[in-house]
């Protein structure tokens, strides 16, 4: 029975994540609503921005999958609970092996010449970030937030143009099955559980750079999605 007069959110605390995620609902959503997920989930995406889209995001992850392994080496040197942490990132670097060569493919089968694509400065910027987040000075705990945030986004984002009324176009149909599919959203949970277990331990100021850095992944995301979709159609 739950003590007289406490709601139900009031006896089961919510997670340091899922408090944030309140207090920042509108940046979360300028990042996993914006308007060129939007023109895919309504079937409306101009596909010239969706190859811009394909290139930039190819380059994108190739900074990715070296951010990640940079996660794995701070969650192998916490030598105390981590065991099951290595496990879990590890199998995201294997993903990002298939997901590299999906790019290929798909952009391929769009005409999108990646040998040829220049990164945009907000790729720039989103990568450089990255690199800082890759020093051994940042703490785990606020890598494996970021990296949280980094699959969340894209996670939640394509799982909203896979939705019963999306009118997705079937081109794009498989790129968002990549990440709107249930599997790696059981995968975001698992990120985000080991983020909120760090989360819960960790000391204010780290808890402090930790949100900071979300954000940032936040606004990183949306200026991503800009470079496809400025909004002005
Ligand atoms: C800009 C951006 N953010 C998140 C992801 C998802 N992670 C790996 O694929 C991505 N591909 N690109």
């Amino acid at each position: 029975m739950e003590p007289k007069g406490k709601t139900r959110e009031e006896v089961e605390k919510l997670t340091v994540i899922d408090t944030w995620l309140r207090k920042h609902r509108l940046i979360y959503l300028g990042a996993t609503r914006h308007s060129f997920v939007i023109s895919i989930r309504d079937g409306t995406v101009d596909f010239s921005g969706f190859k811009i889209w394909l290139g930039q995001d190819y380059k994108f992850v190739r900074a990715f999958v070296a951010f990640v392994a940079s996660v794995l080496i701070k969650a192998w040197k916490e030598s105390d609970e981590s065991e099951g942490d290595t496990e879990v990132i590890l199998s995201g670097v294997a993903a990002l092996n298939d997901e590299i060569a999906w790019f290929k493919k798909e952009a391929s089968g769009f005409g999108v010449q990646l040998s040829d694509v220049v990164q945009e400065q907000p790729n720039r910027d989103y990568c450089r970030f990255l690199e800082g987040l890759m020093s051994p000075e940042v703490e785990y705990t606020v890598a494996i937030t970021a990296y949280w945030g980094i699959e969340a986004v894209y996670q939640d984002s394509f799982a909203h143009c896979l939705e019963h009324g999306s009118n997705t176009p079937s081109e794009l149909q498989e790129a968002c099955q990549r990440w709107g599919n249930d599997g790696f959203g059981q995968y975001c949970n698992s990120l985000k559980n080991i983020a909120n277990r760090r989360l819960e331990k960790a000391s204010d100021e780290e808890r402090r750079k930790a949100e900071v850095t979300l954000l940032s992944v936040l606004e990183h995301e949306v200026d991503f999605w800009n470079m496809s979709h400025d909004g002005s159609d």
